[in-house]
């Protein structure tokens, strides 16, 4: 150890003429903002999907849940972590615990007892039940993790409703553990939710919340909480004075209550409120310094001194190794002038990133060397606390790794290519352009396509069965050979285009049996990608993602979607759609990485795929889909970064979409997303008929394409494909009429909201059925002049 770092973290005493150190009395604190819920195993998942389908019980479920919890615990104690973070476990998700623990219950949902301490509620709300529509469902800031959206009204009450929380603080107590609650904290719960009843803004109910809350931190404390976490990543977001000034007053009426507070920030640079934040009457505050590492400064100014600062240096989105050697000199000035107030962590919760690397068997040594999952984070957060406080030589193993890491990542020939570099270099300037403009090409299509008004399609994927998922699994552990893996893969792409000429569809999908996950299937063909066995990161309630691993320059080896597709159409004469995911999709979906800008990434993305759509044209394909769910997504958190975003990311796909005909034709899907925002983007696009996610909110978010004169073909979702609920001919028609009132008929598709993948055959079967009858109605209704 240095003597010079010894001394800084040391107390120093004088007796007696000589200085006599007093190690270890100033310790920085290693902490964690929430651990992943699903399990190693994906063991939650598993428990869930049981439960539903009602083979294991209500008890055995909370069995698994109280295991898991204990699991991670223990997880983070043994790593050095200083609390246990409580009531980042949920039965579905996080915000949606919130409005079960405040009460904030839809009336729809709410059951006699005004309680939500039963699953069946908590369920109904996520899932719907027995023809009660389910709470929307919408993605967590710029996240692939979906929360359900709170409801208010006028006439929402809160009060205490259910007990978890505080019964898992105690399962924590009981284990010898400092539980330290974490909470989405009142503004940004309110800030995130949608108001059910005309002329009423949210965020009056903010009175009333806090009672609430005050209540619950009071609970807290008598329970002997010494920490509770809020988490506020609202303040990430572009927020109007007399917001922030609600926001301020949220915590001045908290002040008095509960244990010590730490107002956790995450996802972006929140330094524009840091004399708000610095002078907020809570204990500490983190910030993440993965996202914005110059706010770290704007924090160490004039922090109070009752206050700790909690810095997040290790990134809870993504899954490379820190480099702990900048992280501790990152961190130099703040250990030297915080000392103890010093908190170092991940940059948000760990939710966002697999559980734990142990658990890949296939990684080469290198590779793996680069990596660090949520367990590993845990590990790398205690070290750089430890550096700080002990000095490097306390983690020199570590230390070793980490370098060692960042030094092989840095020089390997695996990351550069130098033919992708040049054919981006070399790439036409109208290569983002159709030849002729959207009316041009809507006449070659129609003239090739011969579709009716109102024509019907689907959004690529039909049920992944359990026999499908088997024959996968069996075929990747080698336990079938190829040739009946794709024998069975045909056979299903052949039911599937039998049934859609049963239900009388007009454009066809092969049905994507053959893919594991819209965005892996691609990463585990394209180069530059690595994947993973068991990387598993909750998506929404059971789902799961295993998100690819982009860590070089991408290119396409060889076709990925033809063989498929020119089967499939070659068992039907209606024109069979050639299904891709787009490149922001596949980027945002990917952990992606960091030695170059995202939209250099992005765009050797849209040059693969744009090779994979010629060769579908190539190959007669007449209509293809590039999918985009995650193009809003994507979009940055302030306004002020918007232009830039879009910019490139709609070239992308222009890139991706442009090398074709004007007679093929070109489309687009987005879902889980609001969209009005950025509908000149979508416009600049330029994909010939767009699929949009719509049924949930009543065609709420189709009038701002209907406002904005959005210009090609659009097909709003008629069928909620989230619920197991089944809407009938007249609802769809309802939703329909909506439609046919903003769009012009001609320019209008009918279609499901998003992929049938985790629908079962009969409701498919019910509802494309339906879906057919309600286009045939429209077509009676509103004939072609
Ligand atoms: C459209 N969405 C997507 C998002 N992100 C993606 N990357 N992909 C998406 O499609 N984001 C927004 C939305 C909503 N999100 C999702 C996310 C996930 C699902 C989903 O259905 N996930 C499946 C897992 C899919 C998958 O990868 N399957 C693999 C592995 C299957 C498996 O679990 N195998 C078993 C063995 C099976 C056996 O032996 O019988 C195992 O490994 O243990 C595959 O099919 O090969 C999920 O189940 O969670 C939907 C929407
Ligand atoms: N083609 C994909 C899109 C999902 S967003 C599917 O149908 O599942
Ligand atoms: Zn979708």
């Amino acid at each position: 150890m240095k003597m010079e770092h010894f001394l800084k973290n040391t107390k120093a005493e004088e007796s007696h003429g000589c200085i006599i150190a007093q190690e270890t009395t100033i310790m920085v604190v290693a902490h964690n903002l929430g651990f992943p819920r699903i399990g190693a195993n994906r063991e939650l998942k598993k428990a869930q999907e049981s439960f539903w389908a009602g083979t294991i019980s209500e008890a055995e479920l909370i069995e698994v849940g109280r295991e898991l919890r204990a699991k991670h615990w223990a997880l983070q104690k043994n790593a050095g972590i200083a609390f246990a973070p409580v009531g980042d476990f949920a039965f579905y998700d996080h915000v949606l615990n919130v409005t079960a623990l405040v009460g904030a219950v839809p009336p729809r949902h709410a059951n006699a007892s005004g309680s939500t301490a039963d699953l069946k509620t908590y369920f109904s709300m996520a899932r719907g039940d027995a023809g009660v529509p389910a709470q929307d469902m919408t993605k967590w800031f710029d996240t692939n993790y979906h929360y359900i959206v709170p409801e208010f009204a006028d006439t929402t009450k809160f009060a205490i409703a259910d007990e978890s929380l505080f019964a898992q603080v105690s399962e924590a107590l009981a284990a010898g553990l400092r539980p330290k609650p974490v909470l989405v904290g009142p503004f940004t719960y309110l800030y995130l939710g949608k108001e059910k009843s005309a002329g009423f803004a949210r965020l009056s109910l903010l009175p009333a919340l806090l009672e609430v809350y005050a209540a619950i931190l009071d609970r807290l404390t008598l329970l002997g909480v010494e920490w509770v976490q809020l988490d506020e990543p609202a303040l990430a977001l572009d927020l109007t004075a007399d917001k922030l000034e609600l926001f301020a007053s949220a915590y001045a009426r908290l002040a008095k209550h509960g244990p010590k507070k730490l107002l956790a920030t995450y996802f972006g640079d929140v330094s524009d409120h840091a004399a708000l934040l610095k002078s907020l009457p809570v204990d500490g505050i983190h910030i993440d310094v993965v996202r914005a590492p110059a706010q770290l400064d704007s924090f160490l100014v004039d922090l109070p001194s009752t206050k700790v600062l909690s810095v997040g240096v290790v990134d809870g989105r993504n899954i490379w190794r820190n480099d702990i050697r900048a992280s501790v000199a990152l961190l130099q000035k703040a250990s030297s002038s915080l000392g103890e107030r010093l908190w170092v962590a991940p940059s948000c919760s760990l939710l966002h990133t697999p559980v734990d690397l142990a658990n890949e068997t296939k990684l080469d040594a290198e590779f793996r060397s680069w990596l660090a999952f949520s367990t590993q984070k845990l590990a790398e957060v205690s070290a750089i606390a430890t550096a700080l406080t002990s000095g490097e030589a306390a983690v020199a193993s570590q230390l070793a790794e980490s370098d060692a890491a960042v030094a092989s990542r840095k020089s390997s020939v695996r990351v550069n290519n130098p033919e992708v570099r040049a054919r981006i270099a070399q790439l036409p300037a109208n290569s983002d352009a159709r030849q002729s403009p959207y009316p041009v090409r809507a006449k070659a299509q129609a003239a090739r396509l011969q579709l009716p008004r109102f024509p019907t399609t689907t959004i690529g994927s039909f049920p992944q069965t359990a026999e499908i998922r088997k024959a996968r699994a069996d075929f990747k552990k080698g336990t079938i050979p190829e040739a009946l893996y794709v024998e069975k893969m045909k056979a299903e792409i052949s039911l599937v285009v039998e049934r859609q000429e049963a239900y009388g569809i007009d454009v066809f999908v092969h049905g994507e049996a053959e893919r594991n996950d819209m965005v892996e299937y691609f990463g585990e063909q394209l180069a530059g990608f690595a994947f993973t066995e068991n990387g598993w990161v909750q998506s929404y309630g059971s789902r799961c993602v295993k998100p690819p691993v982009i860590f070089g320059d991408v290119s396409r080896p060889k076709p990925m979607t033809v063989d498929w597709t020119t089967y499939a159409q070659s068992l039907t004469k209606k024109p069979m759609k050639g299904m891709l995911t787009g490149p922001v999709t596949v980027l945002q979906w990917s952990f992606v990485r960091v030695d170059i800008p995202r939209s250099e990434t992005c765009l050797q993305l849209a040059v693969a795929l744009r090779d994979e759509v010629a060769d579908l044209e190539k190959a007669g394909i007449a209509v293809i889909q590039i999918d985009e769910p995650a193009i809003r997504e994507g979009l940055p958190l302030r306004r002020k970064d918007y232009d830039a975003y879009l910019e490139w990311a709609t070239r992308c796909f222009r890139v991706n979409a442009s090398p074709v005909r004007d007679d093929t034709q070109i489309h687009t899907h987005m879902c889980y997303s609001e969209f009005n925002d950025i509908l000149p983007a979508i416009a600049a696009m330029d994909a010939d008929v767009i699929t949009i996610e719509t049924s949930r909110s009543d065609m709420e978010l189709l009038t701002g394409f209907g406002t904005f004169a959005y210009p090609n073909d659009i097909g709003p979702g008629v069928y909620d494909i989230h619920s197991p609920r089944l809407p009938n001919l007249a609802e769809m028609l309802q939703l329909l009429e909506k439609a046919v009132a903003v769009i012009p008929a001609e320019r209008l598709w009918v279609n499901p909201d998003c992929g049938l993948k985790t629908r079962k055959w009969p409701e498919t079967e019910n509802a494309l059925t339906t879906m057919v009858a309600a286009a045939r109605e429209l077509r009676v209704k509103y004939p072609a002049a």
